[in-house]
């Protein structure tokens, strides 16, 4: 593909993110399963398309110095510097001048010739005098949006929340590229031989210290491996391998997964159960169904009972005290999973905080008669957010008193977790700082016995 064209197609995935709200990791499996781009463009085309949705704002306050801000601009125009300013600043890999030169062809395509000229001009004023310095921003919350790419609210209200310093950490720790890491399935194989596999094939892996079943990928990509595609391994953040480890499912149990896909932990947890007993999952969603269902047959799974339901329903399906366990691993704001989805920071809103944590206690408390007594349910969510973690754990508990917090769950974290700063009396709050993990939240009720 010749280079105007890569960047062509760079800018209509950055335009689709923006325009349709769109998620930059699913417009770029479609773009590699087109086959249209050869892997060596690939990895230009998302290291562009990622850092330039990560560094969103940032790019913005650059281009605000060189335009007048009366100038009204066209929204594939600013994706157009956007994207430019971000390899001359961020990428060395593409000298300024051939930057500059595609970007102007690419407006000349789209545009007038006093457009290709206006990006032409923006960006040897950006070549000849660099971009301005943020340090100019007084105000220490509005700096840290600006530099780290955060929204304002956003930033403020984690400050609230964390202090300035864990929120600086947090909003740096987004910007770092997400390391991939992966699942054995233990029935199948062990992590040894996966690693040694893996190695012989030119992969840079270590083992995880938050599952024994998890293995860090530093370089080499798992999807083009018969490994994965024969359902030796499947691909999940470490912090959400936690929760199939904490829930503590043995063989022969009878387990609710009660917000299910696309069947990460319920595979999981159908490994730690021998595949022998039985787990139902369920999703709102029927299409979202069908994704629980493939990843329980790639991985040879039997015991997954996947339908579409209504996690605050599910008591007119099952009987009261039938579970042994209970997950509930519930919609949220995500705001943990930014590393690999940057445009959720400026997708969501504030007031979405609120809406979610209502159905996340709603969930809560519709799935609590089902768990057994003395059985035991979790709660998480791939999101840093007090409102929708310790103040969900709670509100759940005021409401419950024939629930508490499982004094175990601590203890029973792998060693390295135990001192992390996100420990506290209402669960883990795992920040990506922390273990590079995505951002995440889980805490261990159990029903009194
Ligand atoms: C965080 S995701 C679950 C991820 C999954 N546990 C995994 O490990 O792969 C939350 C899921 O809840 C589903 N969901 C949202 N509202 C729901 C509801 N009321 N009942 C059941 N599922 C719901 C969403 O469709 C989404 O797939």
């Amino acid at each position: 593909m010749k280079p105007n064209q890569l960047r062509n197609t760079i800018l209509d995935i950055l335009i689709r993110i923006e325009k349709d709200q769109g998620f930059s990791h699913l417009l770029i499996d479609n773009e590699i399963k087109s086959n249209r781009i050869s892997a060596k463009d690939i990895n230009l085309l998302t290291e562009i398309v990622y850092g330039t949705m990560q560094r969103k704002m940032t790019l913005d306050f650059y281009i605000e110095a060189f335009v007048s801000t009366k100038k009204k601009m066209d929204a594939w125009v600013k994706m157009l510097l956007r994207m430019s300013i971000y390899q001359m600043v961020y990428l060395d890999k593409v000298p300024d001048h051939a930057v500059i030169h595609e970007s102007v062809e690419i407006a000349k395509l789209r545009g007038h010739k006093g457009i290709s000229g206006f990006v032409n001009g923006i960006l040897r004023s950006v070549q000849r005098d660099g971009v301005p310095d943020t340090g100019i921003i007084k105000d220490q919350a509005k700096r840290l949006s600006i530099e780290t790419s955060h929204p304002e609210w956003l930033v403020k209200r984690w400050i609230n929340e964390y202090g300035f310093e864990k929120t600086k950490a947090m909003c740096n720790a987004n910007l770092v590229k997400k390391q991939q890491s992966i699942r054995i399935q233990p029935l199948k194989t062990t992590r040894e031989e996966v690693m040694i596999k893996l190695k012989s094939l030119g992969f840079e892996v270590k083992p995880s210290y938050l599952s024994p079943q998890g293995i860090i990928i530093e370089k080499g990509n798992i999807l083009t491996t018969d490994l994965f595609r024969d359902g030796y391994v499947t691909i999940q953040d470490q912090s959400s391998m936690l929760v199939g480890e904490m829930l503590h499912a043995e063989p022969n149990m009878r387990v609710l997964d009660a917000c299910s896909a696309p069947g990460g932990k319920a595979t999981h947890i159908a490994e730690k159960m021998e595949d022998k007993g039985k787990l139902y999952a369920y999703d709102l969603h029927q299409k979202k169904v069908n994704l629980i269902k493939k990843k329980a047959s790639d991985l040879d799974l039997t015991i997954i009972d996947a339908n579409q339901g209504d996690a605050r329903n599910l008591s007119e399906l099952h009987d009261i005290e039938s579970f042994d366990r209970i997950l509930v691993d519930a919609p949220c704001s995500g705001l943990g999973v930014i590393r690999g989805k940057p445009e959720i920071k400026y997708h969501k809103k504030e007031a979405d905080i609120q809406r979610l944590s209502e159905i996340q206690l709603e969930i809560l408390h519709s799935v609590s008669p089902l768990l057994k007594k003395g059985g035991l349910l979790i709660y998480s969510t791939c999101t840093v957010d007090i409102a929708e973690n310790e103040k969900v754990v709670q509100e759940f508990l005021k409401d419950h008193p024939d629930y508490q917090l499982d004094e175990k769950f601590f203890e029973q974290l792998p060693d390295e977790a135990k001192s992390a700063s996100g420990i506290t009396t209402y669960g883990f709050q795992l920040f990506p700082q922390d273990f590079g993990t995505d951002g995440f939240f889980l805490a261990r009720f159990e029903k009194n016995g």
